[in-house]
């Protein structure tokens, strides 16, 4: 990092003085242009000029990668062995001829006998590169402060141990190589166990799908499945699963579904993914083997439960991954008609976890709705960066984007680079422009079909496309090992999907570098983006201060600032009965900046009781 850090000074790349010079102009006189759109344009800096390469070997994209390993299906080798139907046998899944699977048999968990091969192919080898493994920082995350509150919070645990996790839940955490949880685990596992809702809310890379897939699943191999009241019809199977994961993208979903691969190995619990995009009929048949823990996407599961297929009557644990992401995609009606619309069981009756990185105030109202008497958690600042990414901030003209990426990559040491743009059109471009370069390039976005992305993603895992151009579509929950470096080609107007964005770099404890263009256009955004490098202790340039002072997002809170809240809001004196209160960019956020509440100020970081607060946040 510090090598790479060094090649960029040296690139002048990282003169926050000054507006991004490129190369051919670097002797040249040239005014910077000043934020406030005061400066000349003198130049025209198309990207292409310098670079007339014509015998592109064109790879990776438009599908020329053969690369038949689709995204988050073949590590596991899930699909080859046969699901038997029924939970209660012990059915064979993985390589062929393997009876790892558990069942549950007279109020018993018999777990499956172990599988060597589908070990390495789940768990990987020590050394295995695409496995992420924690990197030198994970015990930085022993420094986070914790905040938990709510009616009698249980206490943290400290190490992995039985109890309160299920024997064979530690047999796979061991697996894994996992060594101690992480804080947002430690406090999530007992919290769960004890049967309490919870909304958790912890920085990005730092272990949050464990968080709530250890205590369902370790409760799961201890109590079994809830009893099936309802009549199978002959004709048509249905499934009944224990646990649903909600989760916004269907990459997000596929990744969830990968973990729970892992830590289910021989259990009695069998894990399914649905996800709007992929054939129907190959879920359904799916399912149709057994589905105990789903994982889905809101609109493919809408779609199955009206069709029949999926009944919720069954579930004791409602897990809203990326809740916020949900919202912002629109997905609210759909939810709330799965959770209040159907057959799941009321809030008294099932267990329900809301877990982000980021938790605007809306989202606190549908945790009104869904959870009851829950504990709210927050470990780090919510909305707050991880201090392993170090994040820089370049002034850059959007005309000179193109030679300004190039100068990056360039910079850059191995790994892998996830360039994010506003546009599926941008992101073909400028993917196509890569490519013209001789670099190796692809991209994921929504136009493209679900096998395009599949293969996209696996090219980029294994590092054959070593750069992913990407949409928002890949900003949340994608745990890639090896990504070095997170560039924000075009910065999005929404700061938490900036958090989400680079929180793709620097997990589980690893370093990674977050660049970020930034420029006039980038005004709404400014104000958020000021807070989040202060919070995480990273340089903020003097051009974002500038700019802050003309930007609109300086005096309110829109979307581009921190809307986020940092408390549990129950802790408000404020009534929140009022939607019309807590909408995303209205006003009226009161006098209580984030910094408010930080670590120096009144509030009980580091405590795990639950203190009431009388800040009024909006
Ligand atoms: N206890 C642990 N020890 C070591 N590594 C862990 C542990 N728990 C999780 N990890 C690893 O840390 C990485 C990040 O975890 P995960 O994807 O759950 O993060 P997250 O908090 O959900 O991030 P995001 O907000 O981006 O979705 C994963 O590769 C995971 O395997």
């Amino acid at each position: 990092m510090a090598e790479l850090n060094e090649k960029m000074q040296n690139l002048s790349v990282n003169d926050n003085t000054n507006g991004y010079v490129p190369p051919h102009l670097r002797n040249a006189s040239r005014k910077p242009r000043s934020s406030d759109g005061q400066g000349q344009d003198q130049g025209n800096f198309g990207g292409n000029r310098n670079n007339n390469n014509n015998g592109g070997s064109f790879f990776g994209f438009n599908n020329r990668n053969n690369n038949n390993g689709g995204f988050g299906g073949n590590r596991g080798g899930y699909n080859r062995g046969g699901f038997g139907g029924n939970r209660n046998n012990n059915n064979n899944w993985g390589p062929k001829g393997s009876t790892n699977r558990g069942a549950w048999i007279d109020g018993k968990h018999v777990p499956g006998k172990s599988n060597p091969k589908l070990e390495l192919e789940l768990f990987g080898a020590p050394d295995d590169p695409s496995f992420q493994s924690s990197g030198i920082n994970f015990d930085n995350y022993d420094d986070i402060p914790v905040e938990a509150t709510g009616k009698d919070v249980p206490e943290p645990i400290t190490e992995f141990t039985t109890p309160p996790l299920d024997e064979v839940l530690m047999e796979n955490v061991k697996l894994a190589r996992f060594t101690k949880p992480t804080p947002v685990q430690k406090y999530s596992i007992p919290i769960i166990s004890a049967g309490r809702d919870l909304m958790a809310c912890a920085q990005t890379g730092s272990g949050k799908t464990g968080g709530f897939l250890f205590p369902v699943l370790s409760e799961s191999f201890k109590n079994g499945p809830n009893e099936i009241h309802h009549n199978e019809n002959y004709y048509q199977k249905k499934a009944y699963p224990t646990a649903v994961i909600m989760a916004p993208t269907r990459e997000l979903a596929t990744q969830i579904f990968d973990e729970a691969k892992k830590f289910c190995y021989k259990s009695w619990v069998k894990p399914c993914v649905v996800y709007g995009g992929a054939p129907i009929g190959n879920q359904i048949r799916e399912m149709d083997r057994g589905c105990d823990l789903l994982v889905a996407t809101p609109g493919r599961l809408s779609d199955l439960i009206d069709r029949g297929k999926i009944s919720l009557s069954n579930v004791k644990y409602l897990v809203l991954d990326e809740a916020d992401r949900m919202l912002d995609m629109g997905f609210e009606i759909q939810i709330r008609q799965i959770v209040e619309g159907c057959d799941m069981p009321p809030v008294a009756e099932r267990q329900t976890l809301m877990f982000s990185a980021t938790f605007p105030a809306d989202i606190q109202h549908l945790a009104r709705d869904f959870l009851g008497d829950y504990i709210f958690l927050s470990v780090g600042k919510v909305g707050s960066t991880s201090e392993n990414i170090t994040q820089r901030i370049l002034y850059v003209e959007n005309e000179d984007k193109k030679s300004a990426l190039l100068d990056l990559l360039s910079a850059s040491e191995e790994g892998l680079t996830l360039i994010f743009v506003e546009t599926k059109r941008m992101a073909d471009q400028l993917t196509d422009f890569l490519i013209m370069q001789n670099l190796a390039a692809t991209a994921i976005h929504g136009d493209r079909t679900q096998s395009e992305r599949e293969r996209a993603l696996a090219a980029f895992k294994s590092g054959r496309a070593n750069l992913l151009v990407a949409t928002a579509v890949a900003a949340r929950g994608l745990d890639i090992p090896n990504v070095t470096h997170v560039i924000n080609y075009d910065l999005p107007g929404d700061i938490d999907d900036y958090v989400h964005r680079i929180g793709r770099t620097g997990r589980a404890g690893n370093t990674g570098l977050a660049t970020a263009f930034f420029n006039r256009d980038n005004g709404n955004v400014v104000k958020g983006l000021i807070d989040v490098l202060e919070e995480a202790n990273q340089e903020v340039p003097q051009f974002l201060r500038d700019s802050a002072s003309f930007s609109r997002s300086g005096s309110n809170r829109s979307r581009g600032g921190r809307n986020n809240s940092n408390r549990d809001f129950r802790n408000s004196n404020n009534s929140w009965g009022s939607r019309n209160n807590s909408s995303r960019g209205g006003n009226g956020w009161g006098n209580n900046s984030r910094s408010g509440s930080s670590r120096g100020g009144n509030d009980s970081w580091g405590s795990s009781s639950g203190g009431s607060n009388n800040n009024s946040w909006w």
